[in-house]
């Protein structure tokens, strides 16, 4: 079994409106899955039900074939705008979800990861002082201090600067080569293209097209805006010129 999380017939409505129609695919280990789709396709309804913040109206959500209701410690989440606890310092938050979590680990081992993470001159500032991507990179450290084996990112990769961006690719390259998934939501389709692994496309709630291996998709030097674009208008969906 290659895939750590597995979406199988799920559907969820509100109120009377169809939100996901059973919808089905799989995240590989070892890999960066981006998510797209239009404003309003379904990708944060997902993504919730993955984390158990919501319950599917059928189907189910394995990871490593279990119920994810047994396994919600090995799934974290982080949504477009994190909440931090402004007025905690970095350390302190670091060291809040430590207590949170019974986390127990070292001065030395809090600090090494300071360092990893390039937050040195920010971990005891004020976090609503923080830049965005620092604020982004403090939200990363604190999400995998457990050492989860998937990570849900909804709108994560924007509003970063070049270094800090720079900074955050690596480390999500670094924790999927631990044999760890990542599920990123974006629009920014340029990112997807040159950072991702796969891609599962989403359109009104249910899904388009998975292309497991990227790298053979673009063959023509297609962009992917030209190919997200053909598959809305194969599927008859919404078209954007
Ligand atoms: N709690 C809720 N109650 C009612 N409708 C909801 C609720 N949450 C989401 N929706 C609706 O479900 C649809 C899908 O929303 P969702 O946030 O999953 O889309 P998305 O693909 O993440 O969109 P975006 O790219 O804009 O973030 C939207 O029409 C939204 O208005």
């Amino acid at each position: 079994m290659n895939y750590s999380l597995s979406f199988q017939n799920v559907s969820k409505s509100f109120e009377t409106k169809r939100i996901l129609d059973h919808i089905s695919f799989d995240i590989e280990k070892g890999k960066i899955t981006a998510f797209l789709g239009q404003n309003g396709a379904g990708k944060t309804t997902t993504l919730k039900i993955a984390m158990g913040l919501l319950t599917p109206d059928e189907g189910k959500v394995l990871l490593h074939n279990e119920s994810i209701e047994k396994m919600k410690k090995e799934v974290t989440f982080i949504p477009d705008h994190p909440y931090l606890y402004d007025e905690l310092t970095g350390r302190e938050y670091i060291k809040f979800i430590m207590e949170l979590t019974d986390l127990n680990l070292s001065k030395e081992e809090v600090e090494k990861q300071v360092v990893y993470y390039h937050l040195e001159k920010e971990i005891d500032k004020k976090i609503k002082n923080l830049s965005l991507g620092n604020k982004k990179k403090l939200a990363l450290m604190g999400s995998l201090l457990n050492k989860p084996s998937v990570l849900l990112l909804d709108e994560f990769i924007s509003g970063i600067d070049p270094i800090n961006m720079k900074k955050i690719k690596s480390i999500l390259k670094d924790y999927v080569s631990a044999g760890n998934s990542i599920l990123l939501s974006t629009h920014q389709l340029e990112v997807a293209q040159t950072f991702c692994d796969s891609l599962v496309f989403i359109n009104e709630g249910k899904i388009l097209k998975i292309e497991s291996d990227i790298s053979s998709v673009f063959t023509k030097n297609e962009s992917l805006e030209d190919y997200f674009i053909s598959m809305l208008n194969m599927s008859g969906g919404t078209q954007h010129d």
